[in-house]
């Protein structure tokens, strides 16, 4: 390979200083790929691949034109590679080529959809430091987390396209796995003296300022190397969009609600458990007009906050939004005229704004006083928290900003800005100059024709002009008798002759002279231009976010409004008394049946129980997310809400299709759990559903019992519990906080053994439900009948606390009888149920082997009082997996 010489020799020679995956290099008028590079990337976007020899071998090429690249890179990036790009510049009397910036799913810029685009950079030490940046928007987010789970908490809600490991993160295998499993992010290695810290604080002080990191609090040593590090990746990969990111935030001040990853999912707040965005909780309430106010209501379902004031700031905001329906759909209509401001801001800094973008930020600047206007002439608006909303933007620099780029900039410029036609006269004397020099020149022209057909008698003749001719007089064959002397000849047609003259020669020759000064002075003041607007990058993110605030609160108001919600009541009590609450996306397409909840201090466990299908599920999902909205600022789908304000949101809900893959699917059922248990606080909610269901029934009630015992104990979390195990409902009785609801069904199973259906009434009820419909939903699913009638035997053994045989074992039978008293399964290989424990040694011997002694000996050892029952959830499994062993 080294062997090459020429264009390919330089090629190597740039690819071997870059460690991005591919390299664009210009030649000429095109971007070439070339070897390797070039076979992934015909592959990747079906380029065509031709060869090309140097030094006696042959190497393949493929190219794209220099002006198609954006599309290219965007589309190589997408697909998660980086690619450098050298640049050719006029050297000498040949070229000289160098990389001038690497593109990556993290620093793309020529992006096109409203999904924000996070970079982040990870780094452990003491604690976890993250720094998040997204580079189309400027935004900048710098967090801690003491641990990987909360780690993943964060990275899914901030969602990023790439990840850098810092050094101390690059060789931990497991976290690596755990990313990998929760995020489609590119994962970069970036250079390692990037995250030593003295340099990491430095270069965050150089962007932010002296004393930004302390103004917000951060000092963890781990968070400050992150987002030094980021900052020089940014910088490295030269896409010159630094001056864009102007505000250093710190997340996670304890005003958001913990959502972990696996809530976030659960909850299918921006994606359904499929992976689709159709049918989310996002894409429901998503009324926006702009794409920066979608990213902005996107934020909020992702991040819903504690602080009670600004909750009700925004609810206040969404009442009189959705009160002031004609201001309301005013609004709307000015918004969506908006160009994504946060974005521009990046787009100037980084030299990749047009004048069309340019153009689209006046007219967006422009929309501001409008906005204010609408809001002001509105009672109901100027006296909500939406007119200090409108406060945060500095009115009068986003004025004076706006009147510059009016006086710089014609009213439709073209799209390029090679080619003049950008700058408006009276902005510059000496563009004015050219341009009234240009204009008088094209006027001559424009009468050259005129003139001579008078002159010279001539009825068909024009003057045009071409690429190959330039301008040129031509007259029709009929009258070339009539042409004069100083016409000189240049071209003969079918029907006409073509002439030029000394004059228009000369003409010509400036005309040519002044249009490339003309292009020339105007494209320097363009980016003269475009440079000051970049000094003005955190006026355009003001002015882009107050709109977008505008817009996504407008846009809740819309959903409000169009879906017959209600402004929740905010407390900071325990209770959540919900009327006629609904599932705010299954009701858009389903006659929803309303439901109400009642929890509090001395009511915060409830346990759902009711057939399969009969709603538990949505009925707890649709409690999350009432709660959810309130904190996000939205109305909610209910008659009345009263919320006492939450800490966090944490759900276990277990997927059939998860229970299919047995054992393993179990340990993340228990390692969710034990997350749980470890995580919330009296002031979280918890939904758990179906939990214990992944392992065999006598282990799951009991992991079942033993959670809520410690979750109403010790936790104290306000928790809803739907469960299929019927003993469960005992707990009711036994602990105070602990209440038993059910969905009800109408007409009894049991009653019609031929199958009568259950009617769903969808209603929730205090009390346990009867008992389990599964049999008859079996039947109804069509289990052969002879299955379904023992179903029926064994179940009806059960209810009665009888033993049951196990038919065609072939020898003993096992029998199991679940203790109320003791809350533990006891079981007898023969004989009736007893109750006082006992499994008979030999059988499980038989069946297991050696181990069983010791496990068994473990297992009468334990404290089941004294022992925290995450440390007996991993007991049971190490027994397990002994016992699977031998
Ligand atoms: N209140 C309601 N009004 C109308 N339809 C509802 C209501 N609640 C649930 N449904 C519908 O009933 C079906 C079953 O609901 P869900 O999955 O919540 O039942 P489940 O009791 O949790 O079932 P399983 O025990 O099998 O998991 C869903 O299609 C859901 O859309």
């Amino acid at each position: 390979m080294s062997e090459a010489t020429g264009i390919v020799g330089e090629f190597f020679d740039l690819k071997a200083e870059t460690d991005a995956d591919i390299l664009a290099m210009q030649v000429g008028d095109f971007y070439e790929f070339f070897d390797s590079d070039a076979e992934l990337v015909a592959d990747e976007l079906d380029l065509k691949v031709s060869q090309k020899s140097s030094h006696g071998s042959s190497y393949p090429m493929a190219g794209v034109p220099v002006d198609d690249l954006t599309p290219y890179l965007k589309a190589l990036v997408e697909r998660g590679y980086r690619v450098a790009v050298a640049d050719q510049r006029e050297a000498g009397d040949g070229h000289e080529r160098e990389i001038t910036r690497v593109v990556s799913p993290g620093t793309l810029l020529a992006v096109t959809d409203a999904d924000a685009r996070y970079l982040l950079t990870i780094v452990h030490d003491e604690v976890y430091g993250l720094a998040f940046t997204d580079v189309t928007t400027g935004r900048f987010h710098v967090t801690t987390a003491a641990d990987a789970d909360e780690l993943l908490t964060t990275i899914y809600r901030f969602d990023p396209v790439e990840i850098l490991p810092g050094p101390d993160v690059r060789n931990d295998d497991d976290l690596l796995e755990r990313l990998r499993g929760r995020t489609d992010a590119a994962l970069t290695l970036h250079t390692t003296e990037a995250f030593a810290p003295g340099r990491a604080r430095h270069r965050v002080r150089e962007q932010f300022g002296e004393g930004a990191l302390e103004s917000v609090g951060i000092e963890a040593d781990a968070a400050v190397r992150a987002a030094g590090a980021v900052l020089n990746y940014v910088e490295e990969t030269g896409q010159g969009v630094l001056a864009s990111i102007t505000r250093l935030q710190a997340h996670g001040d304890g005003d958001h609600v913990e959502l972990d990853a696996t809530t976030q999912r659960n909850l299918e707040l921006t994606e359904t458990m499929q992976g689709d965005r159709s049918g989310s909780l996002f894409e429901t309430i998503d009324h926006t007009v702009t794409s920066a106010g979608g990213r902005l209501l996107k934020s909020w379902l992702q991040r819903p906050r504690r602080d009670r004031a600004e909750l009700e700031r925004r609810h206040a905001a969404v009442a009189a939004l959705a009160e002031a329906a004609l201001a309301r759909d005013r609004l709307r209509e000015v918004l969506g005229d908006a160009y994504d401001l946060e974005r521009l801001a990046s787009k100037a800094a980084s030299g990749s704004a047009d004048a069309r973008d340019l153009v689209a930020a006046r007219e967006t600047l422009s929309l501001l006083p409008t906005v204010r206007e609408i809001v002001a002439e509105t009672d109901r608006l100027a006296d909500s928290p939406l007119a200090s909303v409108l406060d945060q933007a500095d009115l009068d620099r986003a004025r004076d900003l706006r009147a510059t780029l009016e006086a710089a900039l014609v009213e439709d410029p073209p799209g390029t800005i090679t080619q003049g036609g950008l700058i408006r006269k009276g902005f510059d004397e000496e563009l004015d100059a050219l341009i009234e020099r240009h204009e008088e020149i094209l006027g001559w022209l424009d009468e050259l024709p005129k003139r001579e057909k008078r002159r010279h008698g001539i009825t068909h003749l024009s003057v045009d002009r071409n690429k190959t001719d330039g301008y040129y007089i031509q007259v029709g064959k009929s009258e070339t008798g009539a042409v004069p002397d100083n016409y000189e000849q240049i071209k003969t047609l079918k029907n006409s002759e073509r002439y030029t003259i000394p004059e228009l020669e000369e003409k010509e020759r400036e005309l040519l002279r002044i249009e490339e000064q003309r292009h020339d002075l105007e494209r320097r003041l363009f980016e003269e231009v475009r440079a000051d607007v970049a000094t003005h990058a955190e006026l355009l993110q003001d002015v882009g976010r107050t709109l977008a605030e505008v817009d996504a609160l407008a846009g809740l108001a819309t959903h409000a409004v169009r879906a017959d919600w209600t402004r929740p009541e905010l407390t900071d009590g325990d209770q959540i008394t919900i009327e006629a609450g609904r599932h705010p996306v299954v009701e858009r397409t389903t006659e929803f049946v309303p439901n109400d909840i009642r929890m509090d201090r001395d009511r915060r466990f409830l346990v759902v129980t009711g057939p399969n299908m009969s709603g538990k599920s949505t009925y707890m999902r649709q409690t999350a997310l009432i709660m959810l909205l309130a904190q996000v600022g939205s109305f909610v789908p209910a008659r009345s809400a009263r919320i006492g304000l939450v800490d966090g949101i944490y759900t276990r809900v277990g997927a059939l299709d998860e229970l299919a893959q047995g054992r393993s699917t179990f340990m993340v059922e228990m390692q969710e759990l034990s997350n749980i248990l470890h995580s919330a606080s009296a002031e979280s909610l918890v939904i758990l559903d179906e939990v214990g269901r992944g392992t065999a029934t006598f282990d799951g009630i009991s992991i079942a019992w033993a959670a809520t015992e410690y979750l109403v104990n010790e936790v104290g979390a306000k928790t809803l519990f739907a469960t299929h195990y019927h003993e469960l409902t005992e707990l009711g009785d036994r602990l105070d906080p602990v209440q038993n609801v059910h969905v009800a069904v109408d007409g009894d199973p049991d009653s019609d053994r031929d199958g009568e259906e259950v009617t769903f009434l969808r209603t929730v009820r205090e009390g346990p439900a009867d008992r389990s419909y599964g049999v008859h939903v079996a039947d109804l699913a069509g289990v052969p009948e002879p299955v379904v009638e023992r179903s029926r035997d064994v179940l009806d053994r059960l209810r009665n606390d009888e033993a049951i045989d196990v038919r065609g074992g072939g020898g003993g039978t096992t029998q199991a009888v679940f203790d109320l008293s003791s809350g533990q399964f006891t079981g007898d290989s023969d004989g009736s149920a007893s109750a006082d424990g006992g499994a008979t040694e030999d059988t499980i011997a038989e069946q297991f082997g050696e181990d069983a002694d010791e496990v068994l000996e473990a297992l009468s050892g334990i404290d089941v009082d004294e022992t925290p029952p995450v440390e007996l959830l991993s007991k049971v499994q190490e027994w397990q997996g002994r016992l699977d062993n031998s």
